[in-house]
């Protein structure tokens, strides 16, 4: 059977946000596609049922069931903005029930079914608004984000939305974010996470409140001493995802009252994941008395249930399994989840209700390996391809707390291109990655590459005195925290013929003041002296001919960390290649044009195509 090539790029079809539709067993999810011809990736959103084939339904994103089942909400847009839409399931077309000027973020249907709250961009009347020739004025760090880029004001307001007559409500207003609201049991108030201390800027500090329906002065509920990120009404509780004692190590869960909040036990040193680009899990969710959340364990995201009053959580969906959705209703479970074989499959309590893998191409799932670093900590990875002592191209993630699964992902194809040339590719989970306890989680805090970078060598030196790896050919690549940690290791050894670092990070100090994570960095996670952490330090000591990939528009590591690299390494007349990708957030490499992700893993190809297997491109 062939091996995947590009082109399959477009023929992926990455299913999302499984929702199961009360009062049946059927799943109303989304399906994303790259389409060739407008270099737009297309979502649509389809039911299946067990069976019967899944079917398409319309166009759009964030299916949301009506508490009785007979109505299907979603958002499409309208006139470039996106709109809360009205699918009756008993036939007809959908009907458009927001005009909201900026946008309207997921519905959320009142319990009995007659509002929808959702939030949605605002300008205040002090912001600069959307004149595009108005100065832009910032007094707090704020001012930008990934994606969006230069907010010029807008905030994020939670609105209310009569089903029947249309009628808007605003229901909270002023100079702050409010986001993520969720209904209380009786339709009366609201719950929604938000900071509204006037530098927060500086001190991370996501509360929860409360307010009425129909507005008013919200009400805090959490204390200082935890960091919100979320809130959810399940039943008669508040449950709220936060970090403890400050904005880093493990998001945990925790109950919140109106006097504060107490954390929930699950058993688990681990990661609750709530879900987004390349981080999967999904929103907690009740199933009768029981929590279901999704954490991450040994790099995959599994789904666990923590029955009532238990203090241990046991593990529902694991394996090879890594769950990047999931939704319950009248005591059924859905979820979606990718293996080695697929990008994921729709799945209802177990049984698998899709078939989205590639047809008639064979994939080399990933092998699981554990190396130990010369410290003795236990450092797993994976091994894609079949080969044996041929070239080798370590791969590493971003984050640093992201992690690697050993999942086919939709992104990375050039693995899996490489791999029937003979390559084999390590994909490491050195310290600082998720899914292996809050310690190792926070082991490299204040000493990015000082603290990891002796996982990578050594792992590479296993698979090169092993006979795996060649080590007259040796590559090294990786995205974000990765492009970072690729620059830091070829300022550390010689040993690479080829560096491939994407949407890198070449200055911590000048990242601190221009990413719109700058200062977050700099105080929590890169918080030592910049000087041995920073890849520049260095840049003196790389040899290795190198390609960097940046997006344009990347407000997270902003281009001009790729632009010192670059000039450094030209100045030094090593060889080197900078490819901006025109309009290209931080996450373009998953949510970008379909035409920049394949070029980004062609370029992948050609570049150790010349400088380590030898042959010209
Ligand atoms: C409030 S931002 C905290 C930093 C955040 N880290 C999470 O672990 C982050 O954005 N990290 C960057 C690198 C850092 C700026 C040096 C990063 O690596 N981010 C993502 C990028 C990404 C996300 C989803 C899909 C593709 C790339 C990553 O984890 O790879």
């Amino acid at each position: 059977m062939p091996r995947l090539s590009l082109d399959d790029l477009y023929r992926l079809a990455v299913p999302s946000d499984p929702q199961v539709r009360p009062g049946s067993a059927a799943v109303a999810y989304t399906l994303t596609t790259a389409e060739r011809d407008t270099d737009d990736n297309v979502t649509q959103i389809w039911l299946a049922a067990p069976g019967s084939e899944p079917r398409r339904l319309a166009t759009g994103t964030l299916p949301r069931w009506s508490p009785d089942g007979g109505t299907l909400a979603f958002v499409r847009p309208v006139d470039g903005k996106p709109q809360i839409h009205l699918l009756p399931m008993d036939g007809g077309e959908p009907r458009v029930l927001t005009a909201a000027p900026l946008g309207a973020g997921a519905p959320l249907w009142s319990p009995d079914g007659t509002r929808i709250a959702y939030g949605g961009p605002h300008f205040a009347p002090s912001a600069d608004g959307p004149d595009p020739n108005a100065p832009i004025v910032a007094d707090r760090l704020d001012y930008k984000a990934d994606g969006p880029g230069l907010l010029r004001g807008l905030t994020s307001h939670v609105f209310v939305v009569d089903v029947d007559s249309g009628a808007l409500t605003q229901v909270t207003e002023g100079d702050f974010h409010a986001a993520g609201p969720a209904w209380s049991p009786d339709g009366q108030r609201l719950a929604f996470t938000t900071s509204m201390e006037p530098d927060r800027d500086l001190v991370p500090g996501g509360a929860v409140y409360v307010v009425d329906a129909t507005g008013g002065e919200p009400k805090r509920l959490t204390t200082q001493d935890v960091v919100c990120t979320g809130v959810w009404w399940l039943g008669g509780r508040l449950v709220a995802t936060a970090f403890k004692d400050g904005p880093i190590g493990h998001t945990r869960l925790f109950a919140v009252g109106e006097d504060g909040q107490e954390e929930i036990v699950t058993g688990l040193d681990r990661n609750v994941m709530v879900g987004g680009p390349g981080y999967p899990g999904a929103p907690p969710a009740l199933d009768g008395g029981d929590l279901v959340f999704c954490a991450r364990d040994g790099g995959a995201t599994h789904l666990y249930r923590l029955r009532g009053g238990a203090v241990a959580a046991e593990k529902i969906v694991g394996g090879e399994l890594s769950v990047s959705g999931a939704g319950v209703a009248d005591g059924r479970v859905a979820y979606v989840a990718a293996s080695p074989y697929t990008v994921g499959e729709v799945y209802l309590d177990g049984e698998k209700l899709t078939s989205l893998a590639l047809a008639g191409v064979e994939l080399y799932p990933p092998r699981a390996r554990v190396f130990t670093a010369p410290d003795g900590t236990r450092v797993e990875g994976f091994l894609t391809g079949d080969a044996k002592g041929g070239p080798l191209l370590l791969d590493i993630h971003g984050g640093p707390h992201n992690a690697w699964a050993p999942v086919f992902d939709g992104v990375h194809l050039y693995h899996q291109v490489l791999a029937a040339r003979g390559w084999t590719v390590l994909t490491l989970n050195p310290r600082a990655s998720d899914g292996y306890g809050e310690a190792f989680y926070t082991a490299a805090l204040g000493e990015w590459g000082v603290a990891d970078a002796h996982d990578f060598l050594s792992a590479v030196d296993e698979l090169v005195a092993d006979g795996t790896a060649d080590p007259e050919r040796l590559a090294v690549t990786g995205y974000s925290y990765g492009g970072y940690m690729t620059c830091y290791l070829t300022g550390h050894t010689g040993r690479f013929k080829a560096a491939i670092p994407g949407g890198l990070v070449s200055d911590l100090t000048s990242m601190a003041g221009t990413s719109d994570a700058g200062y977050f960095l700099k105080m929590w996670e890169c918080s030592g002296d910049p000087a041995p952490q920073s890849p520049l330090t260095r840049v003196g000591e790389v040899t290795t001919p190198t390609l960097i990939l940046h997006g344009d528009a990347d407000d997270r590591c902003p281009v001009g960390q790729a632009e010192q690299w670059f000039e450094a390494l030209r100045e030094r007349e090593v060889p080197v290649r900078l490819v901006r990708y025109p309009g290209g957030s931080h996450l373009f490499i998953v949510q970008g044009r379909p035409s920049h992700r394949y070029d980004y893993n062609e370029r992948i190809i050609a570049w150790l195509e010349q400088w380590v297997s030898g042959s010209p491109n």
